[in-house]
């Protein structure tokens, strides 16, 4: 598949010159093999299992027949002490995103992360739900336990719905929630099952009434944001979790909305469910909602425990007192903010927050357990949890496939919006190339029109094909990569079906090109010309679509896939064939019009047009025949036939170098470094404040109104804070 050149073959198999190419051939032969072959485990290396039965998926056979019935394994996490701090290396100081932060959420119950922007809600849900993404300056320790079991012994299912919806634009939700289904819960044969299971599940999230629209997207309206963050919860609710872990799941919503999806959240809590959010600031209507709360401020504990009065209660005895009529979510925010409007207000807001970081500590050293952290639980619940040895796939390989198939090819076709623009584009390059290059002769200048458009059709159909795969890839790559760390299904199926799929809508628009650019410039008037022609770029299309895939695998974003894609292809279009000449290529870089599509389009178009075309001459010089111009471009002797095998090498290497970056790029977690048990503090447990137990921390004060209280007073006259001196 290196040996991308058709030209000299003994000098193309030896790509580079070092029998380099031979490995590369062999390698991409492996995986080919490895990518087309067998059921699923032959396509995933063991760890890859290992990782998912660690991130919750489901591996057992209970665990599927829980998700069937709906049962839910009651989940107990707890946290202590989990201290995360990230070293600056520009200023080489250390800056702690968590600060001894301990506390537990319990099944049944919705507990809410609350703090202002920054204080590390998220920074804690991930830790919590261990997505916290690895980083070498980053350091994170503690210690957390589900069920009594330290976390690295175990294995629980959990849902993360993160702040950003992952869904296909052109599902609906039922077919969304149905192939997620048929997907995560083979086991559930018959149609009637599923459909059962689903409707089920629409009812429970309150997705019937949209449950035929389409999801969409920026381009075509689908079904509203919140219904869409609904969707995104059940496709999780799918695998039956323990714990579900939503990253701000209100934000970008309007208020009736983050209702409704918090109303979930709260009834996902009654199921059984150990329901864990972070959020910014509610309104009254939805704090009223959560079971439990942590209150952070600047990565540090200000509150944690139960919700409703009991925090307002716990603030009043410093002499915080929410008034009547105000949402206690913003009393509390305003209450653990530091206010920026002046140097005096930083100061006695900094103040009064230390001042209750401290206290609250405080409160949890006076909270002493019997038994150690650690030993304290070892639940029913533990056994159920632990983690399997042997974890079979579930799914077979052709069963994804089509499952996949069917829906890359309802995305692909049902883009409207996207396909119209295609076409549009598509037609217009043609006018504007036909127009130019209008009904060409046999002069000897037309010779040079030839060579002209036929490298500008080459870089265009190219271009066209690059950039809308790199537009769109890196965003469906996330939700690939959601899916595989569930366990859903292979990279082999995935890729497969996804070039498949795209075939008939990939061809349609170079042959809407090549169908309006052809009778236009007058290239060579043969059906079969024009038919090759048209092959020719279809083929350069799906090659340069197969490399706009790798670069969205490689690139972090869509911005830095849009930045990468067309410089790479620059290279390609220097070297292609057109602007330097394949024999004046310095040796060094011979190899790239090898693996250059624009070189190989542009070769088989010329020998496609030029060979058997005889132009008007006077001179001795003048070119007479069109194979003396393919001579001058060193194309002489060359087939249409490399061409296509060097196009269809091209595609396999490209897929098969996503496939290779797919696998390789897993998500990278941040590892929590447990603690010596002698210095793992007390566990926090969420139980109502004792008022007696804060009267003996903190001397009586007297009472004042919040929002007199939070007022910024002159310098002189900031007291000090009254929990100083404890
Ligand atoms: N991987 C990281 N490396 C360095 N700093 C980080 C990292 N993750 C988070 N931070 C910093 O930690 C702080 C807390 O971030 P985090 O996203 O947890 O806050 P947040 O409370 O969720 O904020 P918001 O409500 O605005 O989303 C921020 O200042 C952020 O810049």
């Amino acid at each position: 598949m290196v040996c991308l050149g058709g030209k000299m073959v003994g000098q193309v198999v030896k790509f580079g010159g070092n029998g380099f190419g031979q490995v590369l051939a062999a390698a991409a032969v492996a995986i080919l093999v490895r990518l087309f072959s067998g059921p699923g485990p032959a396509l995933l290396p063991e760890d890859e299992f290992a990782d998912d039965e660690k991130n919750g998926v489901p591996g057992d056979d209970k665990a599927g027949e829980a998700s069937v019935n709906g049962k839910v394994v009651p989940v107990t996490i707890r946290w202590n002490n989990i201290t995360c701090s990230f070293s600056d290396k520009s200023s080489k100081q250390v800056r702690f995103l968590l600060k001894n932060v301990s506390g537990e959420a319990k099944p049944g119950r919705l507990l809410a992360i609350m703090g202002p922007s920054g204080s590390g809600k998220t920074t804690l849900l991930n830790v919590l739900a261990r997505q916290l993404m690895a980083s070498p300056r980053l350091h994170l320790s503690g210690l957390l336990e589900v069920n009594g079991i330290p976390i690295s012994n175990i294995a629980y299912k959990f849902a993360y719905v993160r702040q950003e919806d992952l869904l296909f634009s052109q599902l609906t939700v039922r077919e969304t929630l149905s192939l997620a289904a048929e997907l995560q819960l083979p086991e559930i044969s018959s149609v009637e099952e599923r459909d059962e299971f689903v409707n089920n599940l629409l009812f429970k999230l309150g997705l019937v009434s949209c449950a035929d629209s389409i999801v969409g997207d920026a381009k075509v309206r689908g079904i509203s944001g919140g219904e869409k963050k609904r969707l995104s919860l059940a496709c999780e609710l799918i695998a039956s979790p323990s714990v579900i872990f939503a990253d701000e799941p209100t934000t970008g919503l309007d208020a009736f909305q983050a209702e409704r999806v918090m109303e979930t959240l709260r009834q996902l809590a009654q199921d059984g469910h150990t329901v864990i959010c972070s959020i910014h600031q509610p309104r009254g209507s939805v704090y009223s909602k959560f079971d439990d709360i942590v209150l952070l401020t600047e990565g540090a504990l200000v509150y944690a425990g139960p919700a409703h009065d009991e925090p307002l209660a716990y603030f009043t005895k410093f002499g915080y007192r929410c008034s009547d009529h105000v949402n206690p979510a913003e009393f509390l925010a305003d209450l653990i903010s530091v206010d920026y409007s002046s140097a005096e207000s930083v100061y006695s807001s900094r103040k009064r927050i230390d001042g209750l970081v401290e206290s609250f500590s405080e409160q949890l050293s006076t909270v002493l357990y019997a038994t150690p952290f650690a030993s304290r639980e070892s639940p029913k619940n533990g056994k159920k949890l632990s983690k399997k040895t042997v974890v079979k796939r579930k799914e077979t390989w052709w069963r994804q496939f089509w499952l996949l198939l069917k829906r890359a090819w309802m995305q692909a076709s049902r883009d409207g919006p996207t396909n119209k623009v295609r076409a549009r584009m598509s037609i217009a390059s043609a006018i504007i190339f036909g127009s130019v290059f209008w009904r060409m002769g046999r002069s000897q200048t037309s010779i040079q029109d030839r060579m002209g458009l036929l490298q500008v059709a080459a870089i265009n159909t190219a271009m066209a094909a690059l950039t809308k795969t790199v537009g769109v890839f890196p965003k469906e790559r996330a939700i690939v990569d959601r899916e595989r760390a569930k366990g859903s299904y292979a990279l082999g199926p995935y890729l497969l079906s996804k070039l498949i799929a795209e075939i008939p809508v990939g061809a349609a628009f170079p042959l809407m090109f090549g169908a309006v650019l052809y009778p236009m410039a007058r290239l060579h008037p043969t059906l079969s010309r024009f038919g090759k022609f048209c092959g020719i770029v279809t083929a350069e299309s799906f090659a340069a679509s197969a490399m706009g895939l790798t670069v969205g695998a490689m690139a972090p974003t869509t911005e830095a896939a849009m930045a990468l894609g067309p410089s790479l292809m620059t290279v390609f279009i220097v070297f292609g064939g057109y602007y330097v000449n394949a024999d004046n290529t310095p040796i060094i870089f011979r190899w790239i019009p090898n693996v250059s599509l624009i070189r190989w389009a542009f070769q088989g178009l010329c020998i496609n047009e030029f060979s058997g075309l005889k132009f008007d001459h006077q001179h001795s010089f003048d070119i007479e025949t069109g194979e003396q111009a393919l001579e001058r471009l060193s194309f002489g002797g060359s087939h249409i036939n490399d061409t296509v095998i060097a196009q269809s090498r091209i595609l396999l290497f490209w897929y098969c170098t996503t496939y290779l970056i797919l696998q390789k790029n897993k998500p990278k977690y941040q590892q929590l470094e447990s603690l010596p048990l002698e210095q793992i503090q007390p566990q926090l447990q969420l139980e109502p404040v004792e008022p007696d137990k804060v009267k003996q921390l903190n001397p009586p004060m007297k009472q004042v109104e919040l929002n007199q209280q939070l007022e910024s007073p002159a310098l002189d006259q900031i007291r000090p804070f009254i929990l100083e001196g404890l």
